[in-house]
């Protein structure tokens, strides 16, 4: 009986990955982070059913293979948080993660996909769940490179990546990184998913801010090669494309933080 009773409780089985695993308390977290956002950050979206909404997000993947994760999966949660972003507010970017969100914070009629409700949910968590059981994989979930990259993460984060996009209308912004050699990343979730989402019939125009890490030499990265094959990507698509290097109010932000640099003393 004794052994019976042991087998019975063993932890369900999971398959090993290469990955972190999925973010302890996940389902407390976003049910938390729903509840806030709809409550306290942006009570103006009206009624959200979190409940509903957290089920529907632990249904996209839970008892699934996290690694033929699909748009599909993800339909039923897309469902019940649809959200508006007024024109000319959407701030796209690439490789410049915290700068982008330090300038949101200060400026917060621009959204980044972390300031609509399921950006604001998911951002910095894991999530995977396993064929042969019900239970989340707390244990592992699949790394993009060395498992797949159609894991329940990446396959979200395009998913509600390509919806933003396509929401999007009027001057649409984008923060890329001028101190990396691709600034423009064509295989990056900004050059590979949002370029190709944005409508032509609502967005006429996109406009870059380059930054450049304050302690690297300025140059001209608006000219950088990489720039120009998202120019030619954006004219294909009749979307005007303009762009501004190191822009003053980032550039100030940035000040903040290194307050002592050369470039920093000039006068405010
Ligand atoms: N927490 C967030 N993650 C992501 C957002 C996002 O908005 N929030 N993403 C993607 N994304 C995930 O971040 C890394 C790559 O970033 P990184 O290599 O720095 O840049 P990406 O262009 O791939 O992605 C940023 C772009 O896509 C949306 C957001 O609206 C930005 O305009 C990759 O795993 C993506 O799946």
């Amino acid at each position: 009986v004794v052994v019976g009773i042991l087998m019975w409780h063993q932890p369900p089985k999971h398959k090993e990955w290469k990955g972190a695993g999925t973010t302890a308390h996940f389902y407390e977290i976003i049910l938390g982070r729903c509840y806030t956002y709809t409550q306290i950050v942006r009570p103006e979206l009206g009624h959200k059913d979190c409940s509903k909404i957290g089920k529907a997000f632990t249904n996209a993947f839970l008892s699934k293979d996290p690694c033929s994760s699909t748009e599909q999966d993800y339909q039923p949660l897309m469902e019940l948080t649809n959200q508006t972003v007024p024109c000319n507010k959407t701030l796209l970017w690439s490789k410049t993660r915290d700068l982008v969100h330090d300038y949101a914070w200060v400026q917060p009629d621009l959204f980044t996909l972390e300031d609509t409700l399921l950006g604001y949910m998911a951002d910095g968590l894991t999530w995977c769940g396993d064929p042969g059981s019900n239970e989340m994989n707390y244990q592992s979930c699949p790394d993009w490179r060395k498992d797949c990259s159609n894991n329940s993460v990446s396959i979200f984060w395009n998913t509600v990546s390509k919806r933003f996009a396509g929401d999007a209308c009027g001057v649409v912004h984008v923060l890329l990184n001028g101190s990396i050699r691709n600034t423009f990343d064509e295989k990056s979730t900004f050059g590979r998913v949002e370029v190709f989402n944005l409508h032509p019939e609502k967005v006429h125009m996109l406009q870059a801010w380059v930054v450049q890490d304050i302690r690297t030499i300025s140059s001209n990265s608006c000219s950088n090669s990489s720039i120009k094959d998202l120019e030619a990507i954006l004219s294909k698509r009749n979307i005007t494309f303009t762009c501004q290097d190191n822009y003053r109010p980032i550039r100030l932000l940035q000040c903040v933080k290194d307050p002592e640099h050369s470039s920093c003393r000039s006068e405010i």
